[in-house]
């Protein structure tokens, strides 16, 4: 058998025909040397529409509820089964849509719900987490040389119902679906791959390869582009991911634990000092990867800080950059924030700060180790 390979396609990727059609050319140059999967999500915004839909429908619920004076954890459970099985229908026609243009393509596939493999979840519907998938027939499809299309970001739960995986999971189904074939998994966006700042907000640059501890920090802290659940199963099953841009040559950022030097400031020449209840930061904020920005180098950094924020000391401020919350390292970091009392005041309320190595004091090593492990 090839090698297998997991190429997951995102919503604004798989937006309309013609997207869909570019994506496809993306398959070609791989389909010779490996038997391909493709995972999709939902056309564009259809899973926020569907949600609009649910919430109308579940504030009459509400009343619905108090009229019949019913047991609220079981009406709740009735309704949420309802509502992923709602959530769910977005990637069912974007797997349909998705084949047909392959098959349109001239290939051979075939679209799959979570339910066919099956992705066998628990049962708290919404935010399920997968307990067992099956690639009986995705390799009884790969043998024949059909292009499985999973939907992505559904499920099955033990007593049958569909679940979901949680916002913007296929990335998890397609991280999911690598690790049972000891494949890497391709994440293809409208972006050419992870950047030090979200590129639609802000001047950032784009990280080579990255650490999966990097990206676990900076998906959970909000950088919209690999979904945390993923990192989090890629690490665990050490799966490569590799982000790209859908429509563009360029290549991307590779996540794995083959991480190149220069792009991991914030785990070796840096120390991440976790803090707790950081408020939300302004997008223009200096600091922003999702809520983090990662530079490569002091030189980077001291150009980004002065383009974006004159009023702030570069100088003093490469003593400072970035951030996990955690109850320990709070008074540290309040204790740190009085030694440069100016970019305190400069950051007001906001709880983020990394020290650079060589102004690190043994217990801000400390704490980063222990935060790294
Ligand atoms: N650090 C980051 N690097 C790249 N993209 C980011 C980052 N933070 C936020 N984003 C945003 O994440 C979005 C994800 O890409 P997109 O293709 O829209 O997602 P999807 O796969 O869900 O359709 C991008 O449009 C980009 O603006
Ligand atoms: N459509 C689902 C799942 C998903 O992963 O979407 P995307 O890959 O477009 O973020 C959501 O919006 O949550």
């Amino acid at each position: 058998m090839k090698r297998c390979l997991v190429m997951k396609f995102g919503g604004a990727t798989v937006a309309d025909i013609d997207k869909i059609k570019h994506c496809i050319k993306k398959i070609s140059p791989k389909f010779n040397e490996h038997s391909i999967i493709i995972v999709v999500s939902a056309m564009n915004d259809t899973t926020n529409q569907l949600r609009d839909l649910i919430s109308q429908i579940s504030s009459e619920n509400e009343c619905a509820l108090e009229k019949h004076s019913g047991n609220l954890n079981s009406i709740k459970k009735y309704s949420n089964i309802a509502s992923d099985l709602i959530l769910s229908s977005g990637e069912t026609i974007s797997a349909g849509v998705f084949s047909l243009c392959l098959q349109d393509c001239g290939y051979k596939s075939i679209p799959l719900c979570g339910w066919q493999l099956p992705i066998v979840t628990d049962d708290n519907y919404g935010d399920a987490e997968i307990q067992q998938i099956s690639m009986k027939y995705i390799k009884e499809l790969i043998n024949q040389k059909t292009i499985p299309v999973v939907a992505g970001f559904q499920g099955i739960s033990p007593s049958k119902n569909i679940t979901t995986l949680g916002e913007s999971s296929s990335d998890l189904t397609a991280v999911a679906i690598a690790a049972e074939l000891n494949a890497d998994c391709y994440i293809y966006k409208n972006v050419s791959g992870v950047f030090t700042c979200d590129p639609n907000s802000n001047s950032g640059k784009k990280i080579d390869s990255l650490s999966y501890e990097n990206m676990e920090i900076a998906s959970k802290h909000g950088a919209k582009v690999v979904c945390y659940k993923a990192v989090k199963y890629a690490k665990k099953h050490n799966v490569k991911i590799f982000v790209e841009s859908a429509f563009q040559k360029e290549s991307g950022t590779m996540i794995s634990n083959n991480f190149s030097q220069k792009n991991i400031v914030t785990s070796q020449q840096a120390f991440i000092i976790p803090l707790e209840n950081h408020d939300p930061i302004p997008s223009e904020h200096i600091f922003t990867f999702g809520k983090w920005c990662i530079f490569s180098n002091q030189e980077e950094f001291e150009n980004y800080a002065l383009n974006n924020n004159k009023n702030i000391s570069k100088q003093k401020y490469m003593k400072i950059t970035l951030i996990h919350p955690s109850k320990i390292a709070k008074d540290h970091f309040l204790n740190i924030a009085k030694k440069y009392s100016e970019i305190y005041s400069c950051m007001d309320s906001y709880s983020w700060i990394c020290i650079e190595k060589k102004y690190a004091s043994n217990l801000e090593k400390d704490l980063h180790e222990s935060f790294v492990k």
